[in-house]
C-alpha cells in the first residue's frame, strides 16, 4: 500500500469512526426520548416503571466513552465467501446501526465477530483482510492489514497488540475486547451450559477472560440471565473495584459483584477465630455436622393429633403421622420446606375426614385454619420444630452433648473442644482472635467469618437460596471446601467459570488440585484448562518469580511471557524506608501507576514517610484516585497489577504467614514493567 493510499485509507476510517459516533448518539437520543415519554405511552403504572427501568438500562448501555474507540477492528470478507461474500465489517464494542438500521459497528460478540479472533492463516473462515486499529486517547491513529487470504498472519507479533500490553497501566482494569487472543477467546466463547476452570499462571488474562465471558454470555442469553442475575466473585474490595469498570465499559451494567464473605453475610462478623479453629471451621466435615444436627431435630411421633372443629372431632392417629413424616423425610427435601409439606399433609388428613363426614369440600379458609390449629402447630414444632441458620449454629457451639452426637465419628474429642472455644492456643500480634464470643443467643453472639460460611450452609439445609444463571469466581485457588459449598448453592442451576492459579494459594485451606474444588462446587466434571501466555510480568521478572515456584509444592504448568521489555532491579540496602521513598521518586519519572508493596504491619510506617517527603498516596480501593502511588499490603494486592512494583523485604512478607512463599509468589508477580526488590534482610532462600 503507498502512502497516499494509506492516508486514504486512514481517512476513511476516520469518517467512519466519527458516522459511527453520531449514529451511536443519535441511538442514544431516541432512547432518551422514549424514557422521558414512557410513562404516558404505557398503560399502567406497573408496565411503566418496567419500561422505565429498561430505557434507563438502554440508555445507560448505549453511553460513549470519548477516549474508548468504538470499533477497533475490521473484517473483508472474500468474494467466495457463502455467507458475506464481498461485505466489510467493523467490529466494536457494541451494535450501532444508521437510521436505516444498518451495521456501523458490529458487537464483537456477534456470530460474524468470532472470526476477528479466531480466523487464521490456516483456517481463513472466509475473511480475506483482517485490520486491527491503534487508538491513542480515542484518535484514530493507525491501522495494521492481515492478508489471511494471502497466508499473512501476525499472530502476537502484531504491533498493535504489543503496544495495548505494554501501554502503561493507570486506574482501574481495561477490557481487552479490542485483542483477546485465540486461546482466550475458546473459554470467553464457551457455551452457557459448561462449567469451565482456568489454571493461569500470573497475568495470562484469567480476569480478563472471566469478565469477557460474563458479557459474552449477557449478549447471547439476554433474557434468561437477566432474570436469573451473573455474579463476579473476588477475593476483596480493593479488587472488586479494580475490575468495576471493565463490565459497563463492555455495556453490561447490571451485572453483580461480591466477595465470598458478602454472600454468605447472613450475621455480622465481629470477632476472628484462631486458625486452627478457622480451619476446622472451612472443613468439608463440617457440612455433615451441620446436616445431621438439622436431621437430628426431626423427631418421631408419639401422640395422635385430636382438633376441635366446630361441632366435630378429627383424630390422626399415629400410624398415618409416622408415614407422614416417613415420606416427607425420604423426600429429602431443605428442612423448612419439609416442615410446611408434614404441616400439609396433616391438613389433607383432616380434609379428607371433614370430606367424609361432610360430603363436600371444605373452603381455602378452613385449610388455613386447620393449618394453624394449635394441635397442627403443636405436632410440627415437636416433630420437625421451626429452625433458624444461627440457632442451629448457636446450640452446636453451646452444647458439648449435642455436638458429641453429631460430629461422632467425624470430629475427634480435640477438634470438637476447638469448636467449643476450649482448646488454649497463641494469640498472634497480641490482637482478640480469641474466636467465637458465645452470647446467651444467636444474636447476642459475636460471630467469626468462619461461623458466618457455617450459617450460610445452615441455612441453604433450610431452605434453597436463589441461583444465578452464571458465576464468575476470581481467584478461587483461596476457596475453603465450605466457601465452594456456599457458592455451590448459588449455581446449582447456572454454570461457573473459575479461574485461578494453584501457585497463588495463600489461604491455611488454598487448594491444591482443582478436581476438588470442583467436586465441592458441585461441577465435578468441569474441563479444566490451562492458559500460558502471560501479558503483564516482563519475561524477567516472570524467570525471577519462577525461582519460588519448585518450594511452592503445587503442579502448574509454566507461563511464557509475551513481553520482552521491562526491568528487574533487585538491591541490598541499608534503610529500607528511605530507599523506598528514593525509588518511588525515581518511578514518578515514568509513565503509569507505582504499586509499593509491603508486610501489612509496615504500610503504615512507608505511607507516613511518602507524606513526609511530599509523596501523596493512595489505598488499593481507590481506584479513581489521583495519587499514582498506591502503598498496598500484601495481603491486599492479589490480582491487582502496577507499571512500576517497589517490593520492600520480602523475608518480612514471607516471615507474615505459614504460606508466606505463596504471599511472595504473587506480590513479586504484579509489575507490568518494573520491579524493584528492596532489601535488607537476606532474601527467602529460594530466590537467594
Ligand atoms: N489478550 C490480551 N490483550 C491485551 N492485554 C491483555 C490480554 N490478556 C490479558 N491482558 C492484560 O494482562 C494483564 C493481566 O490480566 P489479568 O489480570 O486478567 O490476569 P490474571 O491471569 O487474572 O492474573 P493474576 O493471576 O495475577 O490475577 C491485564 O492488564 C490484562 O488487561
Amino acid at each position: 500500500m503507498s502512502l497516499t493510499e494509506l492516508d486514504t485509507d486512514l481517512h476513511a476510517e476516520r469518517a467512519h469512526l466519527d458516522a459511527s459516533r453520531a449514529a451511536l448518539r443519535r441511538m442514544r437520543e431516541r432512547a432518551e426520548a422514549l424514557f422521558a415519554t414512557g410513562d404516558r405511552v404505557a398503560g399502567d403504572a406497573y408496565t411503566a416503571e418496567q419500561l422505565g427501568r429498561h430505557m434507563a438500562r438502554r440508555v445507560k448501555e448505549l453511553a460513549d466513552d470519548p477516549t474508548t474507540p468504538l470499533f477497533f477492528g475490521r473484517l473483508d470478507f472474500g468474494d467466495r465467501d457463502p455467507d458475506h461474500a464481498g461485505r466489510e465489517y467493523h467490529v466494536g464494542r457494541r451494535h450501532v446501526t444508521d437510521d436505516l438500521g444498518e451495521p456501523l459497528v458490529l458487537d464483537w460478540r456477534a456470530p460474524v465477530s468470532r472470526s476477528f479472533y479466531r480466523a487464521s492463516a490456516r483456517d481463513p473462515q472466509g475473511v480475506a483482510v483482517r485490520r486491527r486499529f491503534g487508538f491513542s486517547a480515542g484518535t484514530l491513529t493507525s491501522f495494521e492489514d492481515e492478508h489471511l487470504d494471502r497466508g499473512e498472519e501476525l499472530g502476537t507479533a502484531s504491533r498493535i497488540l504489543t503496544a495495548e500490553i505494554e501501554r502503561p497501566r493507570v486506574g482501574p482494569m481495561r477490557d481487552i475486547v479490542a485483542t483477546i487472543q485465540p486461546e482466550q477467546d475458546e473459554l470467553v466463547r464457551a457455551d452457557l451450559a459448561d462449567s469451565i476452570c482456568v489454571q493461569g499462571a500470573p497475568g495470562t488474562g484469567k480476569t480478563a477472560v472471566g469478565l469477557h465471558r460474563a458479557a459474552y454470555l449477557l449478549y447471547l442469553h439476554r433474557e434468561r440471565l437477566r432474570r436469573s442475575g451473573v455474579l463476579i466473585v473476588g477475593p476483596n474490595r480493593a479488587f472488586l473495584s479494580y475490575i468495576a469498570a471493565v463490565l459497563p465499559a463492555l455495556g453490561e451494567v447490571e451485572v453483580a459483584q461480591a466477595t465470598v464473605e458478602d454472600l454468605v453475610e447472613r450475621v455480622p462478623v465481629r470477632a476472628v477465630d484462631p486458625p486452627a479453629a478457622a480451619t476446622l471451621k472451612h472443613d468439608v466435615r463440617m457440612a455433615e455436622v451441620l446436616r445431621r444436627a438439622v436431621e437430628a431435630h426431626i423427631g418421631d411421633p408419639t401422640e395422635p393429633i385430636m382438633v376441635s372443629d366446630g361441632s366435630f372431632r378429627w383424630r390422626i392417629g399415629l400410624d398415618p403421622l409416622h408415614r407422614v413424616v416417613t415420606e416427607t423425610r425420604a423426600e429429602g427435601l431443605p428442612y423448612a420446606t419439609g416442615r410446611e409439606r408434614v404441616r400439609a399433609r396433616v391438613v389433607g388428613l383432616l380434609q379428607r375426614q371433614a370430606e367424609a363426614r361432610r360430603a363436600e369440600s371444605p373452603s381455602d379458609v378452613w385449610l388455613r385454619r386447620m393449618g394453624k390449629a394449635a394441635p397442627v402447630t403443636g405436632f410440627l414444632d415437636a416433630v420437625w420444630p421451626a429452625l433458624t441458620p444461627d440457632g442451629l449454629l448457636h446450640t452446636l457451639l453451646t452444647d458439648p452433648d449435642a455436638l458429641a452426637t453429631t460430629a461422632d465419628g467425624l470430629l475427634t474429642a480435640d477438634e470438637q473442644a476447638l469448636l467449643l472455644g476450649r482448646a488454649p492456643g497463641p494469640v498472634p500480634n497480641g490482637s482478640r482472635t480469641g474466636g467465637t464470643k458465645l452470647g446467651r443467643t444467636p444474636k447476642a453472639t459475636r460471630w467469626t467469618a468462619a461461623d458466618a460460611v457455617l450459617i450460610d450452609e445452615a441455612a441453604g439445609l433450610l431452605e434453597r437460596p436463589a441461583g444465578f444463571g452464571h458465576v464468575v469466581v476470581d481467584e478461587a485457588q483461596d476457596l475453603s471446601p465450605m466457601q465452594c459449598r456456599a457458592i455451590a448453592r448459588r449455581s446449582e442451576h447456572g454454570s461457573i467459570t473459575l479461574l485461578g492459579d494453584l501457585a497463588q494459594g495463600t489461604a491455611p485451606w488454598a487448594a491444591r488440585d482443582w478436581r476438588e474444588s470442583l467436586a465441592h462446587l458441585g461441577k465435578p466434571d468441569a474441563a479444566v484448562v490451562p492458559l500460558s501466555v502471560g501479558f503483564r510480568v516482563p519475561a524477567a521478572v516472570v524467570a525471577f518469580a519462577n525461582r519460588l515456584l519448585p518450594a511452592l509444592a503445587v503442579d502448574v504448568p509454566p507461563a511464557e511471557s509475551l513481553r520482552r521489555d521491562g526491568t528487574l532491579d533487585v538491591r541490598t540496602v541499608d534503610d529500607l524506608v528511605a530507599a523506598t521513598v528514593a525509588e518511588v521518586r525515581a518511578a514518578l519519572a515514568h509513565d503509569g501507576s507505582v504499586g509499593v508493596i509491603a508486610a501489612d504491619d509496615t504500610v503504615d510506617r512507608i505511607r507516613t514517610a511518602l507524606a513526609d517527603a511530599g509523596v501523596p498516596t493512595a489505598t488499593a480501593d481507590d481506584v479513581d484516585a489521583a495519587e499514582r502511588v498506591t502503598v498496598v499490603p500484601a495481603t491486599l494486592v492479589k490480582g491487582l497489577e502496577y507499571d512500576h512494583v517497589v517490593v520492600v523485604e520480602p523475608a518480612a512478607i514471607v516471615a507474615a504467614e505459614p504460606r508466606g512463599l505463596h504471599r511472595l509468589y504473587v506480590v513479586l508477580t504484579r509489575a507490568v514493567s518494573r520491579l524493584a526488590v528492596l532489601h535488607h534482610a537476606p532474601l527467602p532462600a529460594p530466590l537467594g
